[in-house]
């Protein structure tokens, strides 16, 4: 759940008048999320989401994420549209934040994905990678290879109270990408962070993606890692191999992966996992006080990361040659 930062009933009406969107009926806090404050807005035109940016959103960024989402629309992929205020902006600030309003989604996300699920959610993504290719605008991966060993050192030595020995099986895996990261994939804008909670669906079909705030211009079988890695997962740790079938399936349905991403895939899954083993024990440590937030498992990577430390052949995740 996120809402980090509270806004007076005053400065929330102001704001919403400013968009000239309709009067403002109610406003709910909403549960989910960890980055950003999410708030679901009723007007007496429509439902809209109201969002505050928080630390981890840079605000040089924002350019980036809205001309993003307006750029996806336009090619048919239904996400979020971002609304214009009055003034045409479509950022403006509200309780000292960085804030926009966007257009509601219908739709559902799941909690317990199913095989039907991760190929819905494949052949998505590479709709998705397919309508971001000439989106003109470039966002490095702010999360990537360079910046774990930061995250790593802001966790210190209480990642050990987290799990013992955390610390050292963290930097030990750094080393490792620090050295062989794969280069020169194909690349262009991806989501970074499609999780089942970014994506909604209506009766099993795909019916909206959201959360755009990690999208980068990287590796497109890197955004297929951090897929496999939050879809395809049971409860107990397991790899599944018919949901990594499916999700890969999906994906070569309208982009065939190249031999180079095939080969790169365990590191990239790898390092994915390592990516949100470090971003959750940071947050699991760091927690405002006062937030009205539910910090994740790091411990859930963890054992993901276990996992693909065994995998040698891109074949263990489902793919057929
Ligand atoms: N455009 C939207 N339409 C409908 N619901 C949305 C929309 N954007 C966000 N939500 C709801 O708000 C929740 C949190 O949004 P999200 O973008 O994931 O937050 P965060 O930026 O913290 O990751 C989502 O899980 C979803 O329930
Ligand atoms: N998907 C990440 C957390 C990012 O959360 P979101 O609220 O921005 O979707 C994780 O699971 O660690």
């Amino acid at each position: 759940m996120a809402v980090y930062t509270e806004v007076p009933d005053d400065e929330m009406a102001a704001f919403v008048a400013s968009y000239g969107i309709g009067e403002l009926l109610s406003v709910k806090g909403i549960a989910e999320g960890v980055s950003n404050s999410n708030f679901l807005l009723h007007t007496s035109k429509a439902f809209y989401i109201l969002t505050l940016y928080e630390e981890r959103v840079d605000i040089a960024d924002l350019p980036f994420f809205i001309g993003l989402m307006e750029h996806l629309a336009a090619r048919g992929l239904i996400c979020p549209q971002p609304v214009k205020a009055l003034n045409g902006s479509a950022v403006g600030r509200l309780a000292g934040r960085p804030a926009a309003i966007v257009t509601f989604l219908d739709g559902l996300s799941v909690r317990r994905p199913n095989v039907t699920h991760c190929a819905e959610l494949g052949r998505g993504l590479a709709l998705l990678h397919q309508a971001g290719a000439d989106f003109p605008m470039e966002r490095a991966n702010s999360l990537s290879v360079p910046d774990w060993r930061p995250l790593a050192e802001r966790a210190g030595a209480a990642a050990d109270t987290v799990s013992p020995g955390l610390a050292n099986r963290i930097m030990a895996e750094i080393e490792t990408h620090e050295r062989s990261w794969p280069q020169d994939l194909p690349r262009g804008v991806i989501h970074a962070d499609l999780f089942p909670n970014n994506v909604f669906f209506i009766k099993d079909r795909l019916s909206g993606l959201i959360d755009f705030y990690f999208a980068c211009t990287d590796a497109f079988a890197y955004d297929l890692a951090i897929c496999l890695n939050s879809w395809c997962f049971e409860a107990d740790a397991s790899f599944n191999l018919t949901k990594g079938q499916a999700m890969l399936a999906g994906y070569e349905s309208v982009r065939r992966l190249e031999e180079a991403e095939v080969a790169a895939l365990p590191a990239l899954c790898r390092g994915s996992a390592l990516r949100f083993l470090l971003t959750r024990l940071v947050d699991w440590l760091n927690v405002p006080p006062g937030a009205f937030v539910k910090p994740l498992d790091p411990l859930e990577y963890d054992r993901k990361l276990a996992f693909h430390q065994r995998v040698s052949d891109s074949r263990e995740y489902g793919l057929r040659r």
